[in-house]
Order: structure tokens, then C-alpha cells, then sequence
């Protein structure tokens, strides 16, 4: 699902109210009759407080018009007017008129009013800003969303958390609603996946409120929401008449005296993942113990006891994965070098294979094109130098990956996926996950993938999101704490099956 900018919202918003000749209060109506479905039919009539606090843009009208369906319907509402401009909009003035009709008279609030009281048992709702925030909420506005944060209500926004842009981090992050719950239109947004800004969004949902297909469909976007349905494609389904042959042979290149496990992790997840063949690459130390721990992998040694130096190899294999827990040795170094170098076919590289990057940067021009580098923050960082903000370290990823011609897969709780100027934000994964080994179990599974011929960059994104749902289904036994990288190992194959499975609606309507 592609994710849009604030201007190309507004443009499916014109486009919208163009082609099905409809007035730009009509949207806003059908707008808010979605907010007001969605509480109505959670609420049925409960009689609760419900506080709503509306700005004088279209996002406050919105709250305008969902203030006068629960007030139609009989819900206890208090509507506060946040009187942050003079530039009150058409549809907010029609809207207020309208409210008033109903015989409910708001609150105006303003720099001088007092703050009024909220009950943590009351519903806040949040449409004092919507997509059109462009600077930093004054300070009493501010001190008004501090005053909704410390409530302890639960607290509904509407589109977007009031004070939240969509385009950078906030000015001041305690001017910020913390939404407990965030109904946004239709279309997801990129601010709901970054670690500075996804912490105001505790959860959230989409409304469908029938903006243009057209428009949305033929708009390039530069960044994507990847859930099953984006996924899906992307599987190669498996020949009757193959053999092992079919699916490729791996070469996991990695380990060091005491980091034999990480190995061991990466081969299992990148057999489990189906790669037909893997072979384990790995200094002399780790031999036994990687022979013992999965026998489908063969295991060759270098020339060194506790680490690895030069990296011969007596055949071509599809694909390498290589760099986790091979340490920094100077001879390791230099093997790692001679390997780059040698090889033309792309690899994925992990940890320390990107640390060396780092400390090594002149041999970035021998990474093969269409690699798939994994690093965690820390190591891009490293990589790609700092960064002031999540959007800068989104540009400065995209400028790297373009530079040298390599996907980059940014791990975090929203993995995102960066490859020719655009970013994939992978939907699936949980807490637990964030767990010694996690991520030598990614870097086996997109190795894996890639052998059995996806393409880099389909590897990576379907690989992600195979990996966050092997999490999640393992979650599902161990709880988050309990989760290891071997239980993710276990859910490889019961993902699979997931993305097949029918929803049970579906199931029950075939019978
Ligand atoms: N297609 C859709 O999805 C639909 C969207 N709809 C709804 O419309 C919402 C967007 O509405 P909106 O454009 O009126 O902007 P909104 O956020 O209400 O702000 C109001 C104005 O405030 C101003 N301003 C900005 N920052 C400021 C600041 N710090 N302090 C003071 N003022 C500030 C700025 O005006 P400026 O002063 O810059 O001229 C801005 O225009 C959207 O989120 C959704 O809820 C639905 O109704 C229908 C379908
Ligand atoms: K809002």
C-alpha cells in the first residue's frame, strides 16, 4: 500500500471532489461519519464523556461534524473550539453553524482561557490539527495538548496526532498528542513507522473514505506500507519436477572463536527459508560444534584456528551470506577484502561484514552491485554517518544505497527496506524479537531467498516480512521475553502457511 505525502493527499482530496462532483463539505461529512460509525458502534450509546477538542482548519471540522453525530445519537459530548488562527476554514464555519443549529455551543478556547478539567474515565477526541500543521503549535496550544497527554483519558485523533507533522519530526516533542488510538483517512502515513515519531501513535486504524482509485493508483509514492497483499506476489512457488539443484546453493561466511552460534542460526533459517544447498564457511574452531548442530550443512574451514582468513571456496555458489560474527582481524579483514573483490554475484552483508565497510570505506567499490546490506542502526550509522532526525537518515540511506548500487535493509521495529529511491516499511514483528541472533536469522532467510532466485530487492522485502510473521507466530507461544532466534527458525514454515491462509470470513462463506 503506497504511503502519500501530505500534498498528494490533498490532491486526492481535489481529485476526489472533482470526479464525483461533490462538494468539499460532502468529503468532510463522509469523513466524519466514518469516525462516528467506528465510536458508535464501540460505544452503543454508552454514556461516557466525551470531550472534543477541535482546531479551526478541516481537521476541526471533522470534529465539528462527529461532535454533532454523537449528539445527535444522545452521547454526553463537551466541544472545545481551539482558537489557534483567525484563518477559520469554509468547511469548519459551516460545520460550527451547523453545530449550533443542534443547539450545542462550544467552548472557545483561547491564549487566556483556562484549561478545562478532563477525567481520566472521559474519551478525548484529538482534530485540532490534521496534515495542514506546517510550524510548531504555539505555546499555549501546546501546553493544552500537555494538559490532554497528562488526562490519562483515552484519546482518540483524528487523521493524524495533533501537533505531529508528516514531513519531519516535531518542533518540541512534548507538543505532541499522544494518541491512545489514531482513525487516519484512508491512506497509512510515514510518521506512524519511524522510531522519533511511530511513539505518539499507540495504535491506529484506517477509515476508507472513498478518495479517488484513479489518482491513487497512477501516483508514484516514495515510500510503501508492505502487508500480505504486497507480499503475496512476490512468492515463487515451488516446481513439481525440481530438485535441490532448483533452489540454489548457499555459502554462509561467517564466525569466530566463540561466535560459532551466529552460523549456525543464519544456515538453519537459510535452509529452513528453502534454499536447496548451504555451506558453512567458518575458522577450524567451529567445525564440530557447526556439524553437530545441523547436519544438512556442509561445513568447510579455513587455514585458522579462532578466526577466518583466506576465503577459498571449491565451487560457485548462488549467493553468499557473509559477516556476521567474523570479527575485525587485521588477516580477517584482508580475507574479507580478496572476497569482495573475487566475487561478482551480490551477497547480503551483516555485521561485522559492515563494520569492516565502515573502517575500510575504499572497499565499498568492490560490494557487487544488487548486494542487500542489514544493518541495525548502530552499524548504518557507521555506514552512512549521523543524522539529525529519521528523515534525514531515510535521504541519507537512499543516497548510499543509490551511490553503490545496493539495497539496504534498516532493521528497527518497522524494518524498512531502501532500494532506488524508495523505501519499504515492512508491517510484521513484535518486541520480542529484538534478541541476540534475530538478526543473523534475517540475513540467512534473505540469503536463502535470493538462492532460490528472487531478485535482491524482493528478497529483502518478502524476507522481512517473513521474518517479523515468524515472530509474531512464535510470539504467540512464548510470549515476548521467552521468544530466541531459534523459535523464529521453528515459525519459518507456519509463515508460509499463514500467507496463504484464507481469512476464516472467507472460509465460512465457501463453506
Ligand atoms: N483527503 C483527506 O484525507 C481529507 C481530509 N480531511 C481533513 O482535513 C485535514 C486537513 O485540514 P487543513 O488542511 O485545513 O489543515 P489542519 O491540519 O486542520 O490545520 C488548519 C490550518 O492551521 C494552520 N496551521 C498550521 N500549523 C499551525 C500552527 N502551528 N499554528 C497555527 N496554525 C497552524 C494552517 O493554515 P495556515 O495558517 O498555514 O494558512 C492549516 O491549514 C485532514 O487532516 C483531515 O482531518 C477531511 O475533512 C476530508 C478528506
Ligand atoms: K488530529
Amino acid at each position: 500500500m503506497k504511503i502519500f505525502s501530505a500534498d498528494q493527499i490533498y490532491q486526492a482530496d481535489k481529485s476526489t471532489i472533482k470526479k464525483e462532483g461533490i462538494t468539499s463539505d460532502e468529503l468532510m461529512e463522509r469523513a466524519a461519519t466514518q469516525l462516528f460509525d467506528w465510536m458508535h458502534s464501540r460505544l452503543r450509546g454508552t454514556q461516557v464523556t466525551v470531550q472534543l477538542f477541535c482546531g479551526i482548519g478541516n481537521n476541526g471540522g471533522d470534529g465539528l461534524v462527529l461532535a454533532r453525530k454523537l449528539n445527535e445519537h444522545g452521547y454526553s459530548i463537551k466541544v472545545h473550539v481551539v482558537n489557534y488562527s483567525d484563518k477559520r476554514s469554509d468547511d469548519f464555519l459551516l460545520n460550527l453553524e451547523r453545530l449550533k443549529d443542534g443547539k450545542v455551543w462550544p467552548n472557545f478556547i483561547n491564549e487566556e482561557s483556562d484549561l478545562p478539567d478532563i477525567s481520566p474515565n472521559d474519551i478525548v477526541v484529538d482534530a485540532i490539527f490534521g496534515i495542514g500543521l506546517n510550524r510548531s503549535p504555539d505555546e499555549w496550544v501546546g501546553n493544552l495538548i500537555n494538559h490532554i497527554n497528562a488526562s490519562q483519558a483515552f484519546t482518540l485523533s483524528v487523521d493524524v496526532p495533533s501537533g505531529l507533522p508528516l514531513d519531519r519530526v516535531p518542533w518540541e516533542p512534548s507538543f505532541v498528542v499522544r494518541a491512545s488510538y489514531v482513525l487516519t483517512f484512508q491512506l497509512p502515513k510515514l510518521v506512524f513507522f519511524l522510531p522519533q515519531t511511530g511513539v505518539y501513535v499507540n495504535q491506529w486504524e484506517m477509515l476508507d473514505i472513498g478518495l479517488d482509485r484513479d489518482y491513487l493508483n497512477r501516483t508514484q509514492t516514495h515510500f510503501e506500507l508492505i502487508g500480505r497483499p504486497e507480499v503475496l506476489p512476490l512468492y515463487r512457488p515451488r516446481l513439481k519436477f525440481s530438485h535441490k539443484g532448483t533452489y540454489g546453493h548457499s555459502l554462509i561466511v561467517g564466525g569466530s572463536y566463540g561466535k560459532i552460534g551466529a552460523v549456525q542460526l543464519a544456515c538453519n533459517s537459510c535452509l529452513t527459508v528453502g534454499s536447496g544447498l548451504v555451506t558453512a564457511f567458518l575458522p577450524k574452531c567451529g567445525y564440530d560444534a557447526m556439524q553437530t548442530a545441523v547436519p544438512e550443512v556442509m561445513v568447510l574451514t579455513g587455514s585458522r584456528d579462532r578466526n577466518i582468513s583466506g576465503i577459498e571456496v571449491p565451487f560457485e555458489p548462488t549467493v553468499v551470506g557473509i559477516g556476521i560474527g567474523i570479527g575485525q582481524d587485521d588477516d580477517t579483514v584482508s580475507a574479507f577484502g580478496a572476497f569482495l573483490k573475487r566475487m561478482g554475484t551480490p551477497m547480503v552483508i551483516d555485521a561485522d561484514g559492515l563494520n569492516i565497510l565502515s573502517h575500510k570505506p575504499d572497499m565499498l567499490k568492490d560490494v557487487p552491485e544488487m548486494s542487500v546490506l542489514t544493518p541495525h542502526p548502530k552499524e548504518l550509522e557507521r555506514l552512512i554517518g549521523k543524522w539529525s532526525s529519521d528523515f534525514e537518515k531515510l535521504e541519507k540511506a537512499k543516497t548510499f544505497a543509490a551511490k553503490y548500487n545496493v539495497v539496504i535493509v534498516i532493521k528497527g521495529a518497522h524494518t524498512i527496506t531502501i532500494y532506488n529511491g524508495k523505501g519499504y516499511v515492512n508491517t510484521t514483528g513484535n518486541p520480542g524479537m529484538a534478541t541476540a541472533g534475530s538478526g543473523d536469522v534475517l540475513m540467512g532467510m534473505i540469503t536463502g531467498l535470493m538462492a532460490q532466485g528472487y531478485s535482491s530487492v524482493d528478497a529483502a522485502i518478502f524476507g522481512v516480512y517473513l521474518h517479523g510473521l515468524a515472530g509474531d507466530l512464535g510470539v504467540s507461544t512464548t510470549g515476548y521475553e521467552a521468544l530466541r532466534a531459534s523459535t523464529i527458525i521453528d515459525h519459518i514454515g507456519k509463515a508460509y502457511a499463514e500467507l496463504f491462509r484464507q481469512p476464516e470470513m472467507e472460509q465460512n462463506e465457501n463453506g
